[in-house]
């Protein structure tokens, strides 16, 4: 399946010069959406997931039921202020602004694999964040998932060595 004939592209939002990739369109549409983390879960199958962390709000269409789908739980990674419990927190950068997130502190155990999916990687802000919380509570990030990477960002090469998977690529 295309899942690029799912995905509705909207230029300049939410600032002049950003083409928006607009997922609401497959998410709305069962067919295509249960396609995608079926394909997701095919891409992931080689590694060993013990928990998957999403970052807020994207990630967590995306991560929960592919969590689900392989019978692992789910960490919501927030925005800064959301979370009730104890918490750490990163601020970052991203395509068009700025944000923190934060993780409960008992969200995973030391040494769990964790596997990080969001429905984008632009510049890869998000997810080297993700990473820096997921790392700094003692997991080992075995993999980050995606419906789409924006490859001109080349947001994979602030996430060094950890493999990255995504279902399709966007130039521009
Ligand atoms: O690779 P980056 O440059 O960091 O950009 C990608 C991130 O940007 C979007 O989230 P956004 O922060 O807009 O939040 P939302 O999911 O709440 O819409 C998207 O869902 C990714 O999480
Ligand atoms: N171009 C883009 N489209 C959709 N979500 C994004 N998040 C960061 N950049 C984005």
């Amino acid at each position: 399946m295309d899942f690029r004939d799912s995905i509705r592209v909207i230029p300049d939002f939410p600032q002049p010069g950003i083409s928006f990739k607009d997922i609401t369109t497959l998410l709305k549409d069962g067919e295509a959406y249960r396609r995608a983390i079926d394909e997701l879960k095919a891409l992931v199958s080689h590694l060993q997931i013990d928990v998957i962390a999403g970052p807020e709000a994207r990630g967590f269409v995306v991560g929960a039921p592919l969590a689900y789908a392989l019978g692992v739980g789910f960490v919501p990674i927030r925005k800064s202020g959301k979370l009730p419990y104890e918490t750490i927190e990163v601020g970052y950068d991203l395509e068009y602004g700025k944000d923190t997130l934060a993780v409960h502190t008992d969200a995973i155990k030391p040494g769990q694999n964790v596997l990080i999916a969001d429905d984008l990687l632009a510049t890869g802000g998000t997810i080297a964040t993700s990473v820096s919380l997921v790392e700094q509570l003692g997991g080992k990030v075995v993999g980050a998932a995606f419906l789409i990477e924006l490859v001109q960002l080349a947001g994979r090469k602030k996430l060094n060595d950890i493999e990255v998977m995504a279902l399709l690529n966007y130039e521009d």
